[in-house]
């Protein structure tokens, strides 16, 4: 899948192919922080990096503390010379930890800034893409790990200078053994190389699976909901389908599990490997410490410093390592975020180089030619649709489920780019329109509404959110829509909270939220309204009160109904039929009618079922 691109590569990089795009990454995590916040990212930085060289410092100072202590002579004199580096031992030690609560002060402040502006960054985009992007099915992947990704930016930031940190101290102490005899440095880097590799390695195994787990946790999280949230609760008990969904996570989770438990294997053998041979190798360390010192080529006297130097060599090539793992791994989910953000920008509306004129008010549209394709489908879902509405117009899109009428509309609103042909707004093609202009002039009432868990006011206003709420607006939308008396009737009228998970909170029915949908679309008395199948679940006074509504409009703006109730479509000034996402069929009803084609069968269908058995008899 296009949105899976460069995931097998990702998964098949080796160890040193992902460290390559270490430093992209790093200048992108550190970017974010400096913009989320200057003088924190500073403090952490800067304290970092000092705590690093107070680490040296306190290594040479003890270094001289035990050269001045093992020297030959009286013990006070020893004492005495030794209690300039142990002062500067102890400055090196307090200003450390002083720097450490610095740290750790900006950090707490820095981590919910960076994470809110990271996590914004990726809402930006998935709020902006094109609808398409949600057709890839490996986009909802690609988010999870995203979102997963957008959580590492502060720990790679943390990461990155605790590793130059301990890059800082480890020269240090090079110099330290190094002085000391420069064969130890060797043995040291081959007692630590190991160990380092093998929690690499490690890690590199671990991110491939958590890769190549996506879908299936992405699954199992669809079950957790499914199990638990109220939406799926009631036909969850009256279908009977406990066993099956729990079924369901067991075989998922079971999968899972014993990826997991293979992972763990895997990660033990190659960890413990390299701790046996970096052990090994640290035995040889003392063993060759103890040659040079039996061999004379160390004095005596500085034994206690080499043991010293040789465990902060040990601890620093320690430190260098697990942060060099930490970075990696942090590194590899931030890419996904990144990786994500740059392919979801193919998908971001494209932005004319100069701003686009302002539509006006609605005289004529035309389509023509329109087609559009759902990626891995055979055939298209609309096919060559050529129509002119004019303003003013009533028209109502008919035909059997998926002859393509909601795609055709979608595209209309300009939810979705055909994939041929072009749509005219007074004879501009919509594109070359401001899009946000243009958008203000339509409204649209989808088929799938979506059960917004806000106010009833609310959820109305919806409708034209960046307009100031105005209750007097929102009642009469309401009334239009028959939603009026029903949401006075709520505990808290309008501001009574529709969703019943939070305290107060109430639901409402099938009904009653397409009334509040409907309302919405109301709202705006726009140039435009689309409204897809908005009766569906309406009583009839109700349904009736929204066709007068929708007939108060013919003359004075332009409409797209799609119905199945086709009653109701009896009114509109033109009747476009589809069959097989193409247009078949165009007239009034009364030509439809007497044409005797596909609307006549459809419309005869129905009518027949509200005939009385005997009338329906006769008629057969
Ligand atoms: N997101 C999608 N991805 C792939 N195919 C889709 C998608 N949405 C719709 N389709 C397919 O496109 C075709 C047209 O669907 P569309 O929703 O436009 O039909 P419709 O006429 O509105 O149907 P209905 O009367 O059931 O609402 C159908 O074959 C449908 O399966």
């Amino acid at each position: 899948m296009w949105w899976e691109q460069g995931l097998r590569a990702r998964v098949d990089a080796g160890l040193f192919g992902v460290f390559a795009g270490m430093p992209r990454l790093v200048v992108e995590a550190l970017r974010i922080s400096w913009a989320a916040d200057r003088l924190r990212t500073t403090i952490v930085a800067a304290a970092t990096l000092a705590a690093g060289v107070m680490a040296t410092f306190g290594l040479l100072a003890t270094q001289r503390v035990l050269v001045a202590l093992f020297a030959a002579g009286p013990t006070p004199d020893r004492v005495r010379a030794a209690l300039p580096a142990l002062a500067l031992l102890a400055v090196a030690t307090a200003v450390r930890g002083g720097l450490g609560i610095a740290t750790g002060y900006a950090m707490n402040g820095l981590t919910p800034r960076v994470n809110q502006r990271a996590e914004r960054r990726l809402f930006e985009t998935t709020t902006a893409v094109r609808l398409d992007a949600f057709d890839q099915d490996s986009f909802a992947d690609s988010m999870e790990r995203a979102s997963r990704g957008s959580d590492s930016v502060i720990d790679l930031v943390q990461g990155v200078l605790n590793l130059l940190a301990g890059v800082v101290s480890l020269c240090a102490v090079t110099v330290a053994v190094v002085v000391i005899h420069p064969l130890l440095l060797v043995a040291l880097a081959v007692a630590t190389a190991p160990n380092g590799y093998a929690a690499l390695r490690a890690g590199h195994v671990k991110f491939r699976t958590y890769l190549e787990s996506s879908a299936r946790r992405r699954r199992l999280w669809v079950l957790h909901r499914l199990m638990a949230e109220r939406v799926s609760a009631s036909e969850l008990r009256s279908y009977g389908l406990r066993g099956f969904v729990l079924g369901l996570y067991d075989r998922v989770m079971g999968a899972q599990t014993a990826v997991e438990m293979a992972l763990a294997r895997r990660m033990t053998t190659t960890t413990s490997l390299g701790a046996v041979i970096s052990g090994l190798a640290s035995a040889g360390v003392y063993v060759l410490l103890g040659v040079l010192l039996l061999n004379g080529r160390i004095p005596l006297a500085a034994a206690a410093t080499c043991v010293v130097a040789v465990q902060a060599a040990q601890r620093a090539l320690t430190q260098v390592t697990f942060q060099t793992d930490r970075v990696f791994a942090d590194g590899q989910h931030f890419n996904e975020y990144v990786a994500f953000l740059d392919r979801a920008g193919a998908y971001l509306p494209r932005r004319p180089e100069q701003a686009p004129p302002r539509p006006g008010p609605l005289r004529e549209l035309t389509v023509r030619g329109l087609g559009y394709h759902y990626p891995d489908r055979e055939t298209p879902a609309v096919e060559d649709v050529t129509v002119t509405i004019r303003a003013g117009e009533t028209v109502a899109l008919v035909g059997e489920n998926g002859s393509g009428k909601s795609t055709l509309a979608a595209m209309i609103a300009g939810l979705r780019d055909p994939s041929t042909g072009e749509i005219l707004w007074n004879g501009r093609p919509q594109a070359g329109w401001d899009a946000a202009a243009l958008g203000a002039r339509i409204s649209v009432v989808l088929q799938e509404h979506h059960k917004w868990p806000f106010t009833a006011a609310t959820n109305i206003a919806m409708g034209d959110i960046d307009t100031p709420l105005d209750r007097a607006r929102i009642e009469a939308a309401a009334t239009l829509a028959a939603a009026h008396d029903m949401i006075l009737e709520l505990p808290y009228g309008y501001d009574t909270l529709l969703d019943r998970t939070f305290a107060d909170g109430q639901d409402l029915s099938g009904g009653q939220w397409q009334r509040i949908t409907a309302g919405r679309g109301f709202l705006r008395d726009a140039d435009l309204l689309i409204m897809d199948e908005p009766s569906s679940a309406l009583d009839p006074r109700a349904e009736d009160t929204l066709f007068q509504a929708i007939r108060g409009r013919q003359g004075r703006r332009t409409t797209i109904l799609i119905t199945h109730r086709l009653a109701n479509v009896v009114h509109a000034d033109r009747i476009f039929v589809m069959h097989q996402g193409r247009l078949v069929e165009e007239g009034t009803h009364r030509e439809l009618i007497e044409a005797g084609g596909r609307y006549q069968e459809l419309f005869s269908l129905q009518a027949a079922g509200y005939q009385p058995p005997s009338a329906a008899g006769e008629a057969a």
